[in-house]
């Protein structure tokens, strides 16, 4: 490679991630021209996705190009350099949202049609489907997934730690899941023997053969799995737990995760809603029906309908709303201060960050008068709720995880090429009648698996290919190798498609060095339980998961260990040979964007911002044999560290410190580190200058930076902010911009 291809391209997401990158991207130009790299950026936004599906909807300076596309085909090449922060994974309320921020702003983008019903209305729906849901990670995580908290940063956690909430063994808070007819239940899995296109089928009970997908390409090697969620259980099992809430006095909470289970989740989240207003749904039906009501978006999607009925007639409907709430539990609140319910909105509440925010507290969450209390949370597929009841039943008995002595848990993720349940969207269907949901091989006619199903059921198909699975083992053995830590590969046998990993896994583990490793197979339970026993001692164990497992296990262990994911290291080796680097664990912080626009303060924590891109400088360095490169990232990281050590994190408080005086701070000491080093003499006399004039003017800068806190701010928009109006706010201190603008070329 040639310096004058050695880029980082740097993507620019949503909400407080996307502010934050804005204060974040001067600087970084900044460092990295001098070491010839170039920082390109590329937004991938849940709006810059619209615009980008319907360029025939837009004028010719309206268009804009299709980025997350043309960085799907650079994950494939070996160069490629890509940081990517967390992006909305909209559900459909929030694409409502951006559609209506773009027509507004004269982008005569159409409106999505939840329920299409001409062919134009369809192709419309098909285009709006690559914007729902998590549409961006899957496309670029073209690899599998490294997390964890880097050494300064645990050992930060230890000396600092963060509150922790008491567990008590009078908790009465616990999981709740399926115990039968869930997706777990019936499972069949096997290991293809010979590649294949296959359908996805029903056949009535009156013979009639309903097509649900007409062709999935499979390869020799590949696991497939068929599973289905019967409707009927789900019900019954969401009647029983409402109930035994009811009866015991205890909270009663759902938590799903139906950003990125896109199809199967908002309807395993509307039936709940439907269950718990089941009075209301009998009386009202028609008239619900007639409204467009769809609880699988939400409360706030029946309550914004029936707003246009007339006065009597909406508070009757309200009235029934509520009576409904008297022979129902008590429902854990998102913001009690506004009333806003677990039922609100399906993305509110997403297990992988709610669950673990849940434990963190003592196994509390709101109520509607703003107290915590124990709760019920209800995770309906049985797979790997019980990881969650486990560590439940440990903090009941052994008290909360102490921060500052408790081992680290990093993650060894199976990922690539969309894994698993995380890949099986297209391949998701809600049953139109009872029937055999067949998997058939198409040009054999075999029935690969079947399952009996009923109208309603939600019937999928998953896929792991064998590539990223002997690619996921060898990760698992370099980590372990690298860490010198125990690695445990959550499997369980009884599970039939854990059952099929296992033997992969077994396989591909004896063509690696694994001479002096201590590496394991156990069941998640066990392996759960494994882990927490010696994370209490202090003990550090590396978990190797499949890919749902991936995603809950490193927000559930770098929150309870650092506070927040925000604070990962999150590398994803892509397969092909390039490197995706990927922000902490965590999500795109809405709440912070509020804060910012009423009083403009951003607490965003961009720590995870800084590792990754040391580890990107580092990547770049040893890959293009760009000493410059590897320089930059080793100082960015030591840089870090000292911003951890003089705790120049972003404070919570508007007034304080925030997430662009915490930039200003990283970027003094990485001129610091730069000009103090001696293995680069040109970068050090490049950078002494920059060190001095930041240090020089460390109180001017603070101040013009503290001086604008405390009043509202406009950004243009939410999903489409005004890109001028965003860097102003972000960038609010001149004598910063002319510092760092002196110091480029
Ligand atoms: N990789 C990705 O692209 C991901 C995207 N998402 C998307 O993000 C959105 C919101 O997700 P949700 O799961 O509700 O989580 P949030 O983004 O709201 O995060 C949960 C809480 O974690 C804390 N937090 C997270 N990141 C940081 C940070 N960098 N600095 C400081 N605190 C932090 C905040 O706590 P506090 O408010 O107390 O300060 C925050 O409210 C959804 O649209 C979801 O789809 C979610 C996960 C990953
Ligand atoms: O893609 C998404 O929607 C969420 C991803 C996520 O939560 C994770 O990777 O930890
Ligand atoms: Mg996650």
């Amino acid at each position: 490679m040639t310096s004058e291809n050695q880029k980082i391209i740097y993507t620019l997401t949503d909400e407080a991630p996307r502010l934050a990158t804005s204060a974040f991207l001067p600087i970084v130009r900044t460092f990295a021209e001098p070491a010839g790299i170039d920082v390109e950026t590329s937004d991938i936004s849940v709006s810059a996705r619209i615009l980008a599906a319907f360029p025939d909807y837009l004028t010719e300076e309206q268009r804009v190009p299709d980025n997350l596309a043309e960085l799907g085909k650079l994950t494939q090449l070996p160069d490629t350099n890509i940081i990517k922060l967390p992006n909305i994974s909209a559900s459909v309320p929030q694409l409502n949202a951006a559609i209506h921020e773009l027509q507004q702003k004269g982008y005569a983008v159409p409106d999505y049609p939840q329920d299409p019903k001409t062919p134009e209305e369809e192709e419309i729906r098909d285009r709006y489907s690559a914007c729902l849901g998590s549409a961006v990670n899957p496309v670029l995580r073209e690899g599998n997934s490294d997390r964890r908290a880097p050494k300064a940063v645990k050992e930060y956690a230890r000396q600092n730690p963060h509150s922790m909430g008491k567990w008590s063994m009078a908790s009465q808070s616990h999981v709740a899941h399926m115990v039968e007819g869930d997706f777990y239940a019936g499972e069949k899995s096997m290991i293809l023997d010979h590649g294949c296109d296959a359908r996805m089928e029903v056949v009535t009970a009156s013979g009639e053969t309903i097509v649900l997908k007409e062709k999935v390409a499979l390869d020799d090697g590949d696991i497939i799995d068929s599973m289905f969620m019967s409707k009927k259980a789900l019900l019954e099992f969401y009647e029983e737990q409402l109930n035994d809430a009811r009866d015991t006095g205890v909270m009663f909470s759902l938590h799903v995760k139906a950003t990125m289970m896109k199809v199967s989740h908002p309807i395993v989240f509307g039936h709940c809603v439907k269950v718990f207003y089941k009075d209301a749904f009998a009386k009202h039906g028609e008239l619900f029906d007639e409204l467009g009501v769809n609880v699988n978006n939400g409360l706030a999607d029946l309550y914004e309908k029936i707003d246009t009925l007339p006065a009597s007639k909406r508070e009757e409907v309200v009235e029934d709303l509520h009576r409904c709430h008297e022979n129902r539990p008590e429902l854990a609140m998102v913001d009690s201060a506004r009333g806003i319910s677990n039922f609100h909105s399906p993305s509110d509440v997403i297990v992988d960050a709610s669950m673990p925010a849940m434990i963190r507290i003592g196994g509390k969450m709101y109520g509607a008068d703003g107290r915590k209390k124990d709760t019920k949370a209800v995770m309906p597929e049985s797979t790997f709720a019980r990881i969650y009841q486990e560590i439940i039943n440990f903090c009941k008995t052994n008290g909360a995880f102490d921060p500052t002595t408790m081992g680290t848990v990093p993650n060894v993720g199976l990922m690539a090429q969309q894994a698993e349940e995380y890949g099986s969207h297209d391949k998701t269907f809600e049953v139109p009648e009872d029937g055999v949901a067949n998997i058939v091989d198409c040009s054999t006619g075999e029935v690969l698996l079947s399952q009996d199903v009923e109208a309603g059921d939600i019937w999928r198909m998953c896929i792991v290919k064998d590539a990223p699975i002997r690619d996921w083992v060898k990760l698992a053995v370099t980590r372990a190798r690298a860490s010198g830590m125990p690695a445990v590969f959550w499997l369980d046998p009884y599970r039939p498609h854990e059952n099929n990993l296992i033997t992969k896994v077994r396989e591909y583990l004896a063509d690696e060095d694994t001479e002096g490793l201590d590496i394991q197979i156990m069941s998640q339970v066990r392996a759960m339980r494994y882990t927490l026993e010696r994370a209490m001692r202090g003990l550090d164990t590396i978990s190797v998961t499949g890919n749902i497992l991936r995603d809950y296990l490193t927000d559930l262990f770098p929150i309870l260990e650092l506070g927040t994911s925000a604070k990962m290291l999150s590398i994803v080796p892509l397969m092909a040979g390039g490197g995706l680097y990927e922000t902490g664990a965590g999500g795109s912080a809405p709440k912070h964007v509020k804060q910012l626009v009423e009083e403009n303060h951003l607490r965003w924590d961009s720590l995870g911002e800084f590792l990754a891109l040391a580890a990107s400088l580092d990547d770049m360095g040893r890959k293009y044999q760009n000493p410059k490169a590897k320089v930059l990232g080793d100082t960015l990281d030591a840089a870090t560290g000292k911003l951890l050590e003089n705790r120049k994190s972003p404070s919570r408080k508007t007034g304080e410190l925030d997430n662009r005086g915490s930039q200003f701070y990283l970027a003094l000491y990485w001129a610091q580190e730069l000009a103090a080093q001696t293995e680069d003499a040109e970068l050090a006399a490049h950078f002494a200058p920059l060190a001095e004039q930041l240090a020089a003017h460390e109180d001017e800068i603070l101040t013009e930076l503290s001086e604008v806190q405390g009043k509202s701010v406009d950004l243009g928009g939410y999903y489409a902010a005004d890109v001028e109006k965003l860097q102003q706010v972000m960038c609010p201190s001149e004598t910063l911009n002319s510092t760092l603008a002196s110091a480029r070329g």
